[in-house]
């Protein structure tokens, strides 16, 4: 078993805690060359920056460290997320971003490349999915659509079932976290996968961390399909290593001197993990509780962790 677990984990010792030990803390960052950042939960809550987040991404760069911004939060697209670094004072540009939005589109593609026009994706999500599909030239319906935030109406039954609310070109339906669900639109991902479409998930995350909280994360937006159809997605944002690929792929690193930086030990750091990165980095202030991973037996362990990402200044 400890074999397995050790598998599983940051290396055959326990988690080293870096608080407050900065000869440790500089020793842990000379070792890479590039850190890949989960966003949510690591760089802020919400809208509520976490204090010197700023400065050590600053500090990193001024070490010469390689950075990626790797997020699961399918409502924003890259360039969104270059706005919101922007406002938070975070210093960051768009190709620096690779978000679990831009991870399925770049799949659907470059990897699915369906023949048009049955290459149609039926969204569930934000517009964060929306831009990054149009940015890939991939036709799409739903997603934030205004007509399907109503309620069902019996005619809607009627259209559905005869198939005439459904685009015949739709063979993938794609979810994401959708702020906006009704039953019209799980009615309509229903029926599109009954009829064979592709069922892809950008992420399926159980919780979204805001506001120093836990709100519903975006597999509550796959999770009525899953009951109704019996059907799993293929999620492609972490802990998926076809989103690995595709960041080494574009980014071009040694995995071994990159450093994966998380809150979420079943995204994030088995992320690291399984993809053989040179180490994991877990930060409190998200969804993981360091109880998790010192517990005996646990199966997901970091190299390291800190209480939040601020301490890495030492
Ligand atoms: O439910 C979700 O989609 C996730 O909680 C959220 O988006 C995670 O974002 P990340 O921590 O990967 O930046």
């Amino acid at each position: 078993m400890q074999a397995v677990a050790n598998l599983m984990t940051g290396g055959s010792s326990g988690p080293k805690y870096l608080t407050g030990d900065k000869s440790s803390i500089d020793g842990f960052i000379d070792k890479f060359d590039v850190f890949l950042f989960d966003c949510d939960g690591v760089l802020w809550s919400g809208d509520h920056l976490f204090e010197r987040v700023p400065a050590t991404i600053q500090m990193l760069r001024d070490k010469g460290k390689q950075l990626v911004f790797v997020t699961n939060n399918s409502t924003k697209s890259r360039a969104d997320y270059k706005k919101k670094f922007d406002s938070m004072g975070i210093s960051a540009n768009e190709e620096e971003v690779f978000g679990s939005s831009y991870s399925a589109a770049v799949y659907i593609a470059r990897i699915l490349k369906l023949e048009p026009p049955k290459n149609k994706v039926y969204v569930l999500g934000e517009s964060g999915v929306e831009q990054e599909l149009q940015a890939e030239n991939v036709p799409y319906c739903g997603g934030t659509d205004p007509l399907l935030r109503r309620e069902m109406l019996p005619e809607d039954f009627r259209h559905v079932a005869d198939g005439s609310l459904l685009d015949d070109d739709v063979a993938i339906v794609l979810t994401g976290l959708d702020y906006h669900p009704s039953y019209l639109k799980y009615a309509l991902g229903m029926a599109y996968l009954r009829r064979g479409a592709k069922f892809l998930a950008t992420n399926i995350d159980s919780t979204l961390p805001s506001a120093g909280s836990l709100f519903p994360g975006a597999g509550s937006t796959s999770a009525p399909l899953i009951k109704a159809t019996g059907q799993e997605p293929l999620a492609l944002g972490k802990p998926s290593q076809a989103m690995m690929d595709a960041i080494e792929g574009k980014f071009q690193f040694d995995r071994k001197k990159a450093c994966m930086i998380g809150d979420r030990l079943n995204t994030d750091i088995q992320f690291g993990i399984e993809g053989g990165l040179g180490g994991t980095l877990c930060v409190l202030t998200g969804v993981s509780k360091k109880e998790e991973f010192l517990e005996k037996g646990a199966q997901v362990v970091p190299s390291a962790y800190v209480d939040e990402l601020g301490d890495l200044l030492g």
